[in-house]
């Protein structure tokens, strides 16, 4: 690295000029972010087919459920509900919030079944994405969608209902749904919210294709197939999954999904793969201009709703950051957060696989009770440390970008970037999709959360600022000279999120 500063004095006070500007290091105060403050979402809709719009009071009783919380046996049950509950209808009466709608799910044509299934999850009213893409993804003829809504806002909900209202039922071992996820947490996430949805829909069929879910040879014969791209490609070519008759298919975090760099070769494939398919869905919480141009040729003629910059932040996360003494003295910084981080659950975000061990290990030494998880981890070993997390038996996650996207677990209340996401291998780059993505695994659905990133020398507090910058949010410092006062915002927030006093930003 290019510069280790001395632990006096903030990195923002060495650093002087604009590339400081984004990061407040005087206040301790939150400065919340433009996001909710703007009205301007509802207006993005660019639709050929035009939605609906009635006037409707609706109030809300009681809390929501998880949605992955029955199949995967519970994500969402750490939570005071009870509490949650009369802050959810405020933020779903404010036409500035994400979660804002007007219209019941009734009223947006959902068949009784599927209805059933959102209000056993306690899913009294649609969010602001639900509402407005839900008329127009259920709308005959069935029309191609690209949808960017914040993080953990209800997408997953808005693409399975379509998914459910889709199907021919009277063939349930004829594949006609598929639905691709960068990772198989998210796949197996996104099938136990098919099922949980889907539970009074008669004879609705699920499979999940996620590496050592489909044993060689077997054949795919569910309605519905959730996987990785990879596996999926192998399955169609080995012909173990017929692809003849599909109705719907769906990318969730489809930005990722069609990254050139990434795993856009292997969805492309896979669509080539299929002869005809009615619609077409991209859903993701980002879509940066270079992605959505080749998403508009993946999905031809979709209708669009699109969030600008500025809104694609979401105001229960209370973004901070720490100036840390040098690289290797992050790690005294975190051990020393551990105990804010068991106040709820956490998940702390580095860019290698080696880092995470290394971490989880030197903590596990240190008396603190941490698991790891990333790719060089055989795939059931992964299942079996998330669902851990899930469940709330390990309380501290630590990872790499692997987990980054989609990954619902409505306990987490802090996140942290022990290492500033970067762009390819060169990390010359700051990488603020997924900066985004990470610090959207806390704040779910209206709760608040806090995420903190580390900074120690020039390029990763530059880093930061430019990515603070993008969004135009300002960042708040947290003083690691002032562990009381740290302590003492830290636990505001996340405190605040489990007594339902702070939900609002
Ligand atoms: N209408 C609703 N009412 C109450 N809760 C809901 C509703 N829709 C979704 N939820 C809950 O909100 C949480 C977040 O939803 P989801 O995981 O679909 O977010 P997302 O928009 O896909 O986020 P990300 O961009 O991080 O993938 C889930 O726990 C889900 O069960």
């Amino acid at each position: 690295m290019s510069e280790t500063p001395k632990a006096t004095g903030s990195l923002a006070d060495r650093i002087t000029g604009p590339a400081a500007s984004k990061l407040d290091a005087a206040t301790t105060s939150f400065t919340p972010s433009a996001s909710n403050a703007s009205s301007s979402w509802a207006d993005e809709v660019a639709s050929p087919v035009g939605g609906q719009s009635k006037q409707l009071g609706g109030g809300i009783e009681e809390a929501q459920l998880d949605g992955a919380a029955q199949p995967l046996a519970g994500s969402g049950l750490h939570d005071a509900q009870y509490e949650v509950e009369v802050k959810l209808s405020d933020l779903q009466g404010d036409v500035n919030s994400p979660l804002f709608s007007v219209n019941t799910f009734e009223e947006l044509g959902i068949n009784q079944g599927i209805l059933q299934g959102l209000y056993s999850m306690n899913f009294k009213k649609p969010s602001k994405i639900q509402e407005k893409a839900l008329p127009l993804l259920l709308g005959n003829p069935p029309t191609n969608m690209i949808a960017q809504s914040q993080s953990g806002t209800g997408k997953t909900a808005a693409f399975v209902i379509t998914i459910l209202s889709r199907l021919d039922y009277s063939r349930p071992n004829q594949p006609q749904a598929l639905c691709l996820a960068p990772s198989r947490e998210l796949a197996r996430q996104i099938e136990g919210v098919v099922r949980t949805i889907g539970q009074f829909v008669q004879g609705l069929t699920v499979q999940a294709a996620v590496p050592g879910a489909v044993e060689r040879g077997a054949k795919v014969q569910a309605m519905v197939v959730v996987g990785t791209p990879g596996t999926v490609m192998d399955l169609i070519k080995r012909r173990q999954f017929d692809v003849s008759n599909m109705k719907v298919l769906c990318l969730d975090e489809a930005d990722n999904m069609l990254d050139q760099q990434g795993l856009g070769d292997q969805c492309l494939r896979v669509k080539q793969m299929i002869p005809r398919v009615d619609q077409i869905l991209l859903f993701s919480a980002t879509f940066p201009d270079e992605v959505m141009r080749y998403a508009q040729q993946f999905s031809p003629g979709a209708n669009e709703i699109k969030l600008k910059r500025d809104e694609l932040t979401v105001g229960g996360i209370k973004q901070m950051y720490m100036d840390c003494p040098s690289d290797e003295g992050k790690y005294d910084i975190l051990a020393s957060l551990y105990g804010l981080m068991t106040i709820g659950s956490s998940i702390i975000f580095v860019k290698k696989k080696d880092t995470a061990s290394r971490i989880a290990a030197r903590l596990t030494e240190d008396g603190h009770k941490v698991v790891a998880v990333h790719s060089a981890f055989e795939g059931s070993e992964r299942d079996s440390i998330v669902e851990d997390f899930r469940q709330g038996r390990a309380k501290v996650l630590i990872t790499t970008n692997v987990l980054a996207r989609g990954i619902d677990v409505s306990s987490v209340s802090m996140v942290i970037n022990y290492d500033i996401p970067m762009k390819g291998r060169s990390d010359a780059e700051p990488d603020p999709e997924t900066y985004l993505h990470r610090i959207g695994r806390t704040g779910r659905f209206g709760r608040v959360g806090v995420s903190i990133s580390f900074v120690f020398d020039r390029k990763s507090f530059a880093a930061l600022n430019q990515i603070a910058q993008h969004y135009n949010i300002d960042l708040v410092k947290l003083d690691q000279d002032d562990w009381d006062k740290t302590e003492e915002i830290v636990k505001n927030v996340i405190k605040s999120s489990r007594a339902g006093t702070n939900l609002q930003s």
